[in-house]
C-alpha cells in the first residue's frame, strides 16, 4: 500500500489513462512493482514459516528471487529487505530480530514447491492483478491452503476494494467516491466466508447474491482484455441471458471477494486459447465464493482441479455464480462457444 501510494503521487499518474509513457516511467513502474511483489512474498512466507514451525512446510508461490542474487540485483535486494523489515515492525510479535538480505532471499525462495495431490501445500499470489496495482485500481494478496489437492482455507486481502458494494445496482457514479476501502475475506471449508475491513473491524459473514433472474444480475470480468474475451462474455451475458447492466471490469481476485458478498452474481473468465491458469490465481478466490454459497466450475460443470501442480488444465474456462443461476449460465456459455467455433 505504501509503494502504491508513492506510485500514485508520481507524475506518471497525472496522465489521464494512468499508463506509463516514457522510459523513466517504465523504470519507476517496474521497480516499484518488483519491490512490492517480492516483499509481499517474503513477508507472507516468513510469517507462515514462523507460525508453522512444527510441521513440514510447502509453499507454491508465484515469484522467485531471480536476479536478486546477482551483483546487479544488490540495490534492489537492499530496498526489498528494508521494505520487509519496515513492514514487519508494525506487527510486534515479528520484530524480535531484523531480517538480513539472506533471510529475505530464503523466505522468497521457500515458495518453490510444485504442490500436487498429496499432503498440504500453501498457495500464494503475493500481488494478484499486477496491472491493477500499477493503475492504482484493484489488486489482491491471495493465500490458500491445499489439503490432498482440495482447497481447505483461503484468505484474500483486497486493499483497494470499497467496504460498500461495488455492484452496478448500488453505484451512484455521480457521487464523489470517498468510501472506505480495504477488505479482507477469509473462508475455511465447512465454516462459511467472512469479511472484515483491513484495519480490523469485526468479521461479518457474507453470502453470494440470491438473484434468480439473469436479467437482474450484474457480472464481473477482467479489466484486461488480454486475460479474458470481453466479446464472448458480452455475447453470453447480454444476448443469451439478457443481462442489462454493463460488466463490472476489475483486476485480480477482488472479483471473487466482491461476488462472495453479493455485489454481482456472475464472474466469467474466458482465457485466450492455449492459456493455462495458475492455481494461485484462483485457489483463495474459489473457496471464498464456495463457502459463501456460490459455485465455481469449468465449462463441464466440474469444480476446478487444484491437484495437478502449479497449473489448472489448459483452456480452463471459469464460471462463477450462485446455485440458482448456474444451470442457465452453463448452458449459455456452452451455446456461445459452439456458435463461435462453428458460425452458421
Ligand atoms: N495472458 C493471461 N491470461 C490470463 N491471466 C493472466 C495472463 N497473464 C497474466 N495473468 C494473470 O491473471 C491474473 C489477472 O487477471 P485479472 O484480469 O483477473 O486481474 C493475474 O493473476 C495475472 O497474473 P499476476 O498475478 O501476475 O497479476
Ligand atoms: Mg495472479
Ligand atoms: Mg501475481
Ligand atoms: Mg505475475
Amino acid at each position: 500500500m505504501k509503494v502504491q501510494k508513492v506510485l500514485l503521487q508520481s507524475d506518471v499518474h497525472s496522465k489521464s489513462d494512468k499508463t506509463p509513457v516514457t522510459v523513466a516511467d517504465y523504470g519507476l513502474f517496474s521497480n516499484s512493482t518488483l519491490h512490492t511483489l517480492l516483499s509481499s512474498q517474503a513477508i507472507v512466507s516468513f510469517v507462515l514459516v514462523k507460525e508453522l514451525s512444527t510441521e513440514p512446510f510447502s509453499l507454491v508461490a508465484e515469484e522467485d528471487s531471480g536476479d536478486l542474487r546477482m551483483e546487479s540485483g544488490q540495490e534492489t535486494l537492499h530496498r526489498i529487505t528494508k521494505l520487509v523489515n519496515d513492514t514487519l515492525v508494525i506487527e510486534e510479535s515479528y520484530t524480535v530480530a531484523t531480517l538480513s538480505s539472506e533471510d529475505v532471499l530464503y523466505a522468497i525462495d521457500s515458495g518453490k514447491s510444485e504442490g500436487g495431490s498429496s499432503g498440504r501445500h500453501w498457495v500464494l499470489d503475493p500481488i494478484d492483478g499486477t496491472k491493477g496495482f500499477l493503475r492504482g485500481d484493484q489488486y489482491a494478496i491471495a493465500l490458500a491452503l491445499l489439503d490432498e489437492g482440495r482447497v481447505v482455507l483461503g484468505v484474500l486481502a483486497c486493499p483497494n476494494l470499497p467496504l460498500a458494494s461495488i455492484g452496478t445496482n448500488n453505484k451512484h457514479s455521480s457521487e464523489p467516491s470517498n468510501e472506505k476501502v480495504g477488505c479482507l475475506f477469509f473462508a475455511k471449508v465447512g465454516e462459511g466466508t467472512f469479511m472484515h475491513s483491513l484495519d480490523g473491524s469485526s468479521p461479518i459473514k457474507v453470502h453470494v447474491s440470491d438473484i434468480e433472474n439473469p436479467e437482474e444480475a450484474s457480472f464481473f470480468e477482467s479489466f484486461e482484455a488480454a486475460h479474458t474475451s470481453h466479446d464472448l462474455s458480452s455475447a453470453i451475458a447480454k444476448v443469451k441471458l439478457g443481462v442489462k447492466a454493463p460488466p463490472i471490469r476489475i483486476d485480480s481476485q477482488a472479483k471473487y471477494g466482491a461476488l462472495s458478498r453479493g455485489d454481482g452474481a456472475i464472474y466469467l473468465r474466458l482465457p485466450r486459447k492455449g492459456y493455462r491458469e495458475k492455481i494461485w490465481d484462483h485457489a483463495a478466490g474459489s473457496i471464498v465464493v464456495t463457502e459463501a454459497g456460490g459455485v465455481v466450475t469449468d465449462v463441464a460443470g466440474n469444480p476446478l482441479d487444484f491437484s495437478k501442480g502449479e497449473h489448472l488444465d489448459r483452456d480452463t474456462i471459469i464460471i462463477v455464480t450462485n446455485r440458482k443461476l448456474m444451470p442457465s449460465l452453463l448452458k449459455a456459455v456452452r451455446e456461445s462457444i459452439q456458435e463461435k467455433v462453428s458460425p452458421m
